[in-house]
């Protein structure tokens, strides 16, 4: 079993660079189904969802190469095989490969996806999306079956400005006959990375990253070559992280604009943030920080991946802050394993309290997801002493090569792997 184990105290300096973004990543390897040609990603993040997905094509007969974060990908070999298990479940994304599959061969049969367990994660404006396209949806045996004779363009308006569904939808209408119009759609700006790479495989999509997009049915699309863009979550994290044991980062690769709501928060808090063209830059903060409330929101309000990071900075704000998850509201896993660690944190409802400042202390922890393990991360470079972080795959799925680039900025930070049974207090099973 692999852990980090984390020397708490050291100040972070430096120059830190963010990969591509996963959220975008995940969708941009399923699109490439559509294409006739040869599809070729640049700047991919080296994260276990992208080898997932590389994986999951090549099932279904993709040709795929990743190297230097550049993926090729030829689709024109590919078949609509079922892929009811396997891979399909070590990612919530993989049901990309519904909208995908069903906008190539009219069918899919995809496994329910996994992913992070942030509480219920429904699918239900995905699918009734796809029924609104004509397509017939079934849950058996807990696999989506989707058959399609034609799909036929349509008004499609969603309960809840869902990412996956907008993405999804977008995936399906693209050479579906006609015109699709998605109301309330997703604003994230990984919904224009997507629509960008579909347009310049030939779709013809107008009004991504606003509430409505209107599709045009194309008949073919054929391969083009792309480049993602940066992680705005990773490039938050990195920013909490600096604002908690900085002594003067710089997070590189990142556009200001897609991180804006954390900005505002960090400066309420009075960490001084720089924004420059693709890099922000932040000094060593005067302490004390102080406490402030968050409220998740879609985008461009607060990101609900960050909230959990965010939560560990808090605890060395002075004063009291709340933190409300309006999209996940069970997405509060982390707070007992920052509890272990000395923090003054409870959760009420849908809200973290948490007071400050506090001496956080090593802790063998256990990272109950992705985010949960960043934030578990971050305690343990502010803590006093040795903190082994468990179950770290979560992590994987998301940051690529974590420990190097934190190494980088000083933090002493590194991967062990002892036998099985063998970490310290806690048990490090998978959930
Ligand atoms: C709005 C928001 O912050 N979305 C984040 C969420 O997206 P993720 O794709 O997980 O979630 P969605 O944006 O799809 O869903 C947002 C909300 O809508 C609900 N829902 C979604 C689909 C559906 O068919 N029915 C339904 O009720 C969800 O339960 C959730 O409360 O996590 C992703 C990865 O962590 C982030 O990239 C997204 O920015
Ligand atoms: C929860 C996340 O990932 P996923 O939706 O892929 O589980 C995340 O990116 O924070």
């Amino acid at each position: 079993m692999d852990v980090y184990k984390i020397t708490g105290g050291r100040e972070l300096k430096g120059t830190i660079k963010v990969s591509g973004a996963k959220n975008s990543a995940v969708a941009l390897i399923p699109a490439s189904i559509l294409a006739g040609s040869e599809v070729s990603i640049e700047g991919l993040p080296e994260i276990a969802d992208v080898f997932t997905l590389k994986a999951l094509l090549e099932e279904i007969g993709g040709v795929v190469t990743f190297r230097d974060g550049t993926m090729t990908i030829d689709p024109s070999e590919m078949i609509a095989m079922p892929l009811p298990n396997g891979n399909v479940k070590k990612l919530r994304a993989s049901y990309y490969l519904m909208g995908a599959m069903l906008g190539r061969f009219g069918k899919a049969v995809i496994g329910l996806p996994g992913g992070c367990h942030l509480g219920p994660r429904p699918i239900d404006q995905h699918i009734k999306g796809f029924e609104a396209l004509g397509a017939k949806v079934t849950n058996e045996h807990g696999s989506i079956y989707l058959r399609a004779e034609k799909l036929r363009g349509a008004k499609i308006y969603l309960d809840v400005a869902s990412v996956g569904a907008t993405i999804n939808i977008m995936l399906a209408a693209v050479l579906a006959e006609g015109r699709t119009t998605i109301e309330n759609a997703a604003k994230e700006p990984e919904i224009i990375d997507v629509a960008t790479l579909l347009s310049n495989m030939g779709a013809n999509i107008k009004g991504a990253g606003t509430n409505i997009i209107r599709i045009e049915g194309v008949e073919s699309l054929s391969g083009t070559a792309h480049t993602i863009i940066p992680d705005r979550i990773e490039a938050g994290t990195f920013m909490i992280m600096a604002a908690a044991m900085g002594a003067g980062v710089t997070v590189d690769n990142v556009i200001p604009f897609h991180v804006e709501a954390l900005t505002a928060k960090l400066r309420e808090m009075g960490v001084d943030v720089i924004e420059e063209e693709e890099r922000i830059v932040i000094p060593k903060p005067e302490r004390p920080l102080k406490a402030i409330d968050v409220k998740t929101l879609v985008y461009p309000g607060f990101a609900t991946d960050l909230q959990q990071p965010m939560t560990v900075l808090l605890t060395q704000a002075e004063g009291t802050s709340v933190v409300t998850d309006t999209i996940y509201s069970a997405r509060f896993k982390h707070i007992d394993e920052l509890r272990r660690m000395n923090a003054d944190a409870r959760v009420e409802g849908s809200s973290a309290i948490i007071t400050g400042p506090l001496q956080l202390q090593g802790a063998s922890v256990r990272a109950t997801d992705l985010r949960a393990g960043a934030a578990l991360v971050l305690a343990g470079l502010i803590a006093e002493g040795e903190t082994e972080v468990q179950a770290i795959h979560h992590i994987e799925r998301g940051y690529s090569n974590l420990i190097g680039k934190l190494g980088g900025l000083g933090a002493d930070i590194r991967k062990v792997s002892l036998p099985e049974g063998a970490a310290s207090g806690k048990d490090g099973g998978n959930h």
